[in-house]
């Protein structure tokens, strides 16, 4: 199975995603991926290097190129996990004004994965979870990326789950009676 995790920036996927995997024993993985052109992404992201929207959108397509091969060669021997995915670049480059049918036209190459965890939070609570990342100014983008995965939740039918009030431990559980629900219609 091709598991995705997403969510805004401090919702818990890298937690959760990784807790899953150890549990089911998948391939963890992450976006963007360690390519090169996943390093680049990151030196973007870091405000290194200004590029438009639309570059950052087709860049994060051409490292889902190459990641998409890793994840099918990696299917071929078990189940994946993968924090992040194509929903990222529909939810965020949508909301920074990059026209979403030319986001899925240039992410036809990426998987359909066989289960959505959607984790959504408070802002409030996000913002403080990821206080190292100061992303205080991107409160408003991040609310409106939120809502764009609500939107596409309803489309895609992906699993929602709320971590604002609950343990790492609880959200755990309740991915895993989740997953599990889903592995044993499979
Ligand atoms: N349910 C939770 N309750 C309290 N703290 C949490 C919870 N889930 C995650 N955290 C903490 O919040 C911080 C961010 O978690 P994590 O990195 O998993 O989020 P993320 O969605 O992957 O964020 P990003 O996209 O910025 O990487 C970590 O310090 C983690 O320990
Ligand atoms: C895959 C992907 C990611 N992003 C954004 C979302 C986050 O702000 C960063 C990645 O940060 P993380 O702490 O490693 O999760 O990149 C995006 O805008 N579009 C995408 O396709």
């Amino acid at each position: 199975m091709f598991i995705v995790f997403e969510g805004i920036d401090g919702s818990g996927k890298t937690t959760q995603s990784k807790l899953l995997a150890e549990k089911i024993k998948a391939f963890w993985t992450y976006e963007p991926s360690n390519s090169d052109v996943g390093k680049f992404i990151r030196e973007i992201l870091s405000g290194n290097i200004k590029v438009d929207d639309k570059t950052l959108a087709l860049l994060f397509a051409a490292d889902r190129v190459e990641h998409t091969k890793l994840i099918k060669e990696k299917l071929k021997e078990k189940d994946v996990v993968c924090d992040r995915y194509l929903y990222s670049s529909i939810a965020y480059q949508s909301v920074a004004g990059v026209d979403e049918d030319f986001i899925n036209s240039i992410n036809k190459y990426a998987l359909k994965p066989d289960i959505v965890f959607l984790l959504i939070v408070d802002i409030e609570v996000a913002l403080k979870r990821v206080k190292t990342k100061d992303i205080f100014e991107k409160k408003d983008f991040l609310m409106k990326v939120q809502d764009k995965y609500l939107e596409l939740a309803e489309k895609y039918n992906f699993i929602v789950i709320d971590t604002t009030n609950k343990s790492i431990k609880d959200v755990h559980k309740e991915i895993l009676e989740q997953y599990n629900k889903v592995y044993k219609q499979s």
